[in-house]
């Protein structure tokens, strides 16, 4: 039995001469795990090289400290990198091991050489006893045997054709920090959060798309360069539309223009879009494959923390009216969302702030987890520079945004269409949209939500549903993120009225998420206008 908390995160097999030893030294370099190499153990263990091992005491007692080495670090080399021996697998013990590993989840890499490369590597070896006296020969009906066995136990195969170690390694790096949410419903699926997952398009979009797509905004366009790239070495034609920035994106003239590219290109309900970009983009392109002859596939690449934790997931796509926020459109999922890390390196700060703010939301609302690690954290973070921060960071963050997605997934897997549940993730938005709206849209979302939040606060402490503490406590966190806790904008009439068009809103009466407690979520259903408007006064701040 194997425990995932002690078994190792990554096994590397594959041929003699692969350079299985240096991929997997080089990755765990890379993300500051322990390597080990079992022949390397076993050649600590016994004294002598393996050579000396088969020369003394013959293939077979070598075969018997091999599997003890293996069948001991699969137990307990905790988050190790672990290179094998070529021949390990071959023994029933071994490749036993092997599968029970792989079903805890441990990631088993087949690192596959060339058969050309692998025979001119084994020719210029001379030490690998198995391969004496006719290194080319004997590496071709090794290959033969053992590679269908590689291949039956690989979750992962790295192919080193046209590539460095270091290049290998990186990649190996990146699907081994790769983390995945899953989000179930009707029509399930994965949010992929790791450095580089853009290179996964392909695997989301598959065969049958002939045309992509690809909506974007400037600011991001040196990520929709990349995936460009990527997306026409995988054969794809690409049509590239870059929609004006932020909410401006977000209108139906900018849907129409795009519909009309997209008859122009002869897009069939075969063909796919991909949004990338911040929360309005994907918004928008959510939109457009809702819409597009009823529904086409579509994949979100978000590029901003706020798109990461939130927009990109959960199928609310759509625009805004002159009237008020995200008025039109239609619960749609995605085929999968890939948040690429890296393309946080060009994220402005106050832009990185401002996505804390759904961060924050999804503690109050579900998870305290995610409360103590944002004040542990709230100096690092407020001050996150995508350029400069460093690993460290980078961990913190790519934690917070999985915890987030996974508040996120469990409201949206059992409640697509908001019918009930789904409504707590919208704590803070009903007067954060109102905010939004009447500053023109030159208050961030994010920042527009937090001050939301504190007034729901307030609203529940006056109605009898939170004390003081929590309040205070509301501020104190938020603030301490660089967030936005009082607004001296509009007036109460302007935002009772932009209120009522909230999505929540039945008929004459209002509905409000308010929490009875940290992360215990409620409806406040039809709050007396009085109440409202003490919670109005109490974000206002004396200039
Ligand atoms: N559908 C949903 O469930 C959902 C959830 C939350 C928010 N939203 C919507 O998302 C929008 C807010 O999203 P947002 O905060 O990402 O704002 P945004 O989309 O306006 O992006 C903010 C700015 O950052 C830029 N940007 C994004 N990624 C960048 C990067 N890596 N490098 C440099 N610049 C980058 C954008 O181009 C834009 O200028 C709002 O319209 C909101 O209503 C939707
Ligand atoms: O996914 C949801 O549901 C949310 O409410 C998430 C919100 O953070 C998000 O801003 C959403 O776009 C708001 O939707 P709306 O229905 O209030 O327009």
């Amino acid at each position: 039995m194997i425990e995932s908390s002690s078994m190792p995160k990554a096994v590397v097999i594959g041929m003699p001469g692969a350079g299985k030893t240096r991929l997997g030294r080089e990755t765990a370099a890379l993300i500051k795990a322990p390597f080990r190499d079992t022949d390397q153990c076993i050649e600590e263990e016994a004294g002598r090289s393996v050579s000396e091992i088969f020369d003394t005491q013959g293939e077979q007692a070598f075969r018997g400290m091999e599997t003890r080495a293996v069948l001991d670090l699969l137990k307990d080399f905790p988050g190790g990198i672990l290179s094998l021996g070529g021949g390990a697998p071959m023994s029933t013990e071994v490749f036993q091991a092997l599968q029970d590993y792989r079903l805890a989840g441990g990631a088993v890499v087949y690192l596959e050489v060339d058969p050309e490369e692998g025979v001119s590597r084994a020719a210029r070896s001379d030490h690998r006893p198995l391969l004496r006296g006719g290194a080319s020969e004997r590496w071709m009906a090794l290959y033969r045997e053992r590679r269908s066995v590689y291949q039956e136990l690989a979750t992962i195969t790295l192919k080193s054709r046209n590539t460095t170690p270091r290049a290998l390694a990186r990649r190996l790096a990146d699907a081994l920090t790769e983390r995945v949410v899953h989000v179930s419903g009707p029509d399930p699926y994965d949010v992929r959060i790791g450095a580089g997952v853009t290179g996964r398009l392909h695997e989301l979009l598959g065969d049958q798309t002939m045309r992509v797509a690809l909506i974007h905004t400037q600011p991001v366009q040196r990520h929709s360069d990349h995936a460009r790239a990527l997306l026409r070495q995988a054969g794809y034609q690409v049509v590239d539309l870059t929609i004006p920035d932020a909410e401006a994106g977000k209108t139906i003239q900018v849907s129409q223009g795009i519909w009309e590219r997209l008859a122009t290109e002869g897009f069939t309900r075969s063909d796919a879009v991909v949004g990338l970009g911040g929360g309005a983009a994907t918004d928008q392109a959510g939109f457009i494959a809702a819409t597009w002859m009823r529904g086409i596939r579509y994949v979100n690449c978000p590029t901003s923390l706020l798109a990461m934790v939130d927009a990109s997931t959960g199928g609310k796509t759509g625009i805004n009216l002159e009237q008020g926020k995200n008025l039109v459109g239609s619960f749609y999922t995605p085929a999968g969302v890939l948040a690429d890390l890296r393309t946080l390196r060009t994220l402005p700060n106050d832009i990185f702030v401002e996505g804390l703010g759904e961060v924050a939301k999804s503690g109050f609302i579900m998870d305290g987890g995610i409360l103590r690690e944002l004040e542990e954290r709230a100096e690092s973070l407020r001050s996150f520079d995508g350029q400069e921060s460093d690993q460290w960071l980078g961990t913190v963050v790519q934690d917070l945004i999985e915890r987030t997605v996974e508040v996120k997934a469990r409201h949206v897997s059992v409640d697509l269409k908001e019918s009930g549940l789904r409504e707590f993730l919208n704590y803070g938005h009903t007067l954060g949209h109102a905010i939004e709206k009447i500053e023109h849209f030159t208050w961030r979302h994010g920042q527009a939500v937090s001050v939301g939040m504190v007034f729901a606060a307030e609203l529940a402490r006056i109605t009898g549903h939170l004390d003081q503490d929590a309040v205070d406590y509301h501020r104190r966190l938020l603030s301490s993120l660089g967030l936005r806790t009082w607004w001296n904008g509009g007036d109460f009439d302007q935002v009772l009225a932009l209120m009522h068009r909230d999505k929540k809103a039945r008929g004459n009466k209002l509905r409000f998420i308010i929490l009875d407690g940290l992360g215990k979520p409620t409806h406040l259903d039809d709050p007396p206008v009085s109440a409202l408007k003490e919670a109005f006064q109490a974000i206002r701040k004396e200039e």
